[in-house]
């Protein structure tokens, strides 16, 4: 999920308001959303990623492929080897593929999306595997659609949001300028939490519910209270990084969902390959033996495989005994990259109340807690079933959540969602409730990738990194092991797309590595 629209609306007016002021030339729209990508690339061509020990060129030219995680990431990187025809298994700890790509089907024949629901535009791995697989993107936002956002339990004047953002808005657009110029910059910034950063700029917020807006968009698009997650999240939630000359709000727009829902691409991809994949099997440890690498599993089975492509949840890569050469930065990594806190609480409905008011994709903000953001969950495009109404928390919200049960949380979360949508605790009254509990899954612990203070500068020389530019590149290979996943993404951690990114680009090293040898 991204930042809030009136935010991200705000920002810009504001930036481009202060380039203004500062006798500069105002930015182009265009296409974006690459701030993390940029970033990365600059650290990489800078010479800042120098110093550690290079590990891509040695993927074996020849020998079976083993992929752990049947997620998107492994599905899309099996994908990709079996398209090129090479020899590729896939281990699925579950009996269900897919991962956090999830709609699930209850026995009443009410559908719900789990986990990753909404893709960009510019998401083109995911466009490119729902063409492929004939699996249609329904336009969400097709007709003319608002955000509602709630403060101090009344509907808050945006207009009125965008002018007391202003200042912190041009501070904001200054750092991304020093971050697009240095990524010494950015490590800065990076040491300090957003909690920090908005303590240090703390003049800048004329009022309360600006710092709240801004933690609400953090819970949602991280999963972290603002205390735990790099500042520079908060820059690359910004339609500033990279940008003098360009905009990226058309670029992050959540503008589509999956016909039929996100696990229906999984299980087309799936079922395309599956004499090459087996379930029920899940990865303890990775041995390097005399012969290739050796895959043992929790029921004490192993395979051979001379490569691996661990496609495993940033926090799963821990209980994996990697007895394999791994630099001190991996290991470091694999210790401590995590996902942030996010769950989903959906309701059925008997009406539709929101749609009058939002329009058609619009969202519901609440910068107090219980809950962050709501939005119509509703699956599209070939499955029946009542209209889901979706309410979205993130960081601190869930614990506090976790004890009360999903009927009484609905109950409170729609009293409070009235004053922005009246007649929606009617309509959810007596209605089917579900909600996530992604963060106490065994195979997942948590919802999406949240850099913590100071992780970005130090992991990002490990992460993909797809450039035009050679110097810019990078790759997440560790000897044999290629590391694919969101959490590994340059441009689209914690999306959808990062997994389906990474894979393609796990796939691409595999095959590059045998068409260097066949020359
Ligand atoms: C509540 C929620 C909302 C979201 N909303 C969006 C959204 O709107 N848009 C968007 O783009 N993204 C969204 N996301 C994020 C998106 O779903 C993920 O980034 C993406 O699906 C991750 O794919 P992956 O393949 O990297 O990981 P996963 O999907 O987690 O796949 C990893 C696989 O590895 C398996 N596994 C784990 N351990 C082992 C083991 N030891 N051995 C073998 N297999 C193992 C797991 O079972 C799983 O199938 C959301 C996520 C959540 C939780």
């Amino acid at each position: 999920m991204r930042g809030s629209e009136t935010l991200w609306r705000a920002l810009a007016l504001a930036r481009r308001q202060d380039l203004a002021a500062r006798g500069k030339a105002a930015p182009r729209a265009g296409h974006g959303g690459i701030g993390r990508r940029a970033l990365l690339q600059g650290m990489a061509a800078s010479g800042v990623a120098a110093g550690l020990p290079v590990q891509a060129m040695a993927l074996p030219a020849s020998g079976r492929v083993a992929i752990v995680g049947g997620g998107i990431a492994g599905l899309s990187a099996l994908h990709h080897l079996a398209k090129a025809g090479i020899d590729a298994r896939l281990y699925e700890a579950r009996n269900r593929l897919g991962g956090r790509m999830y709609t699930q089907l209850t026995s009443e024949g009410q559908v719900f999306e789990a986990g990753g629901q909404l893709v960009n535009s510019d998401h083109a791995d995911m466009h490119a595997l729902a063409k492929e697989f004939a699996v249609p993107l329904v336009d969400r936002k097709s007709g003319p659609h608002r955000s509602v956002i709630l403060a101090d339990g009344a509907v808050a004047s945006q207009a009125e949001l965008a002018r007391l953002l202003a200042p912190l808005a041009a501070r904001i657009a200054r750092d991304s300028e020093a971050v697009d110029a240095s990524p010494r910059a950015a490590a800065a910034i990076d040491r300090l939490s957003v909690a920090q950063y908005l303590d240090r700029h703390a003049a800048l917020i004329r009022d309360r519910r600006i710092r709240a807006l801004i933690e609400a968009s953090i819970r949602t698009e991280y999963g972290s209270e603002p205390g735990d997650a790099s500042a520079l999240q908060l820059i690359f939630n910004l339609p500033t990084v990279k940008s003098e000359h360009v905009e990226v709000l058309a670029g992050s727009d959540e503008r589509y969902v999956i016909a039929g829902g996100s696990g229906r691409l999984a299980g087309a991809i799936a079922d395309a390959h599956r004499d090459r994949i087996e379930t029920g099997r899940r990865l303890r440890a990775i041995r390097e033996t005399g012969s290739g690498l050796r895959l043992e599993f929790v029921d004490g089975t192993h395979v051979m495989a001379d490569t691996v492509i661990v496609a495993a949840p940033a926090p799963i890569l821990r209980q994996i005994d990697f007895a394999v050469p791994l630099s001190a930065r991996w290991r470091e990594f694999v210790a401590e990259a995590d996902l942030g806190r996010n769950e989903k609480l959906q309701a059925t409905a008997s009406a539709t109340p929101w749609q009058a008011i939002l329009g058609t994709g619009g969202e519901l903000w609440d910068t107090a807690p219980p809950y962050a953001l709501g939005w119509e969950g509703t699956i599209r495009g070939g499955e029946d079933g009542r209209p889901v109404w979706t309410w979205f928390l993130g960081g601190e919200q869930v614990d506090a959540a976790a004890a009360v049960s999903p009927h009484a949380l609905a109950d409170a979360f729609a009293r409070l969602s009235e004053i922005g949508i009246p007649g929606i605790a009617q309509a959810v009254a007596g209605g089917m409730v579900r909600r996530t509990n992604w963060c106490n899954d065994a195979l997942t612990l948590g919802a999406y990738t949240n850099s913590a203070p100071g992780q970005l500068t130090r992991f990002g020389p490990l992460f993909w990194v797809e450039s035009d530019t050679p110097a810019e590149r990078q790759q997440a290979v560790a000897g044999r092991v290629i590391f694919a996943g969101e959490h590994v993404s340059d441009a689209w951690v914690g999306f959808m797309n990062g997994g389906a990114q990474t894979g393609r680009l796990a796939a691409q090293a595999v095959i590059a590595a045998r068409t260097r040898s066949a020359r």
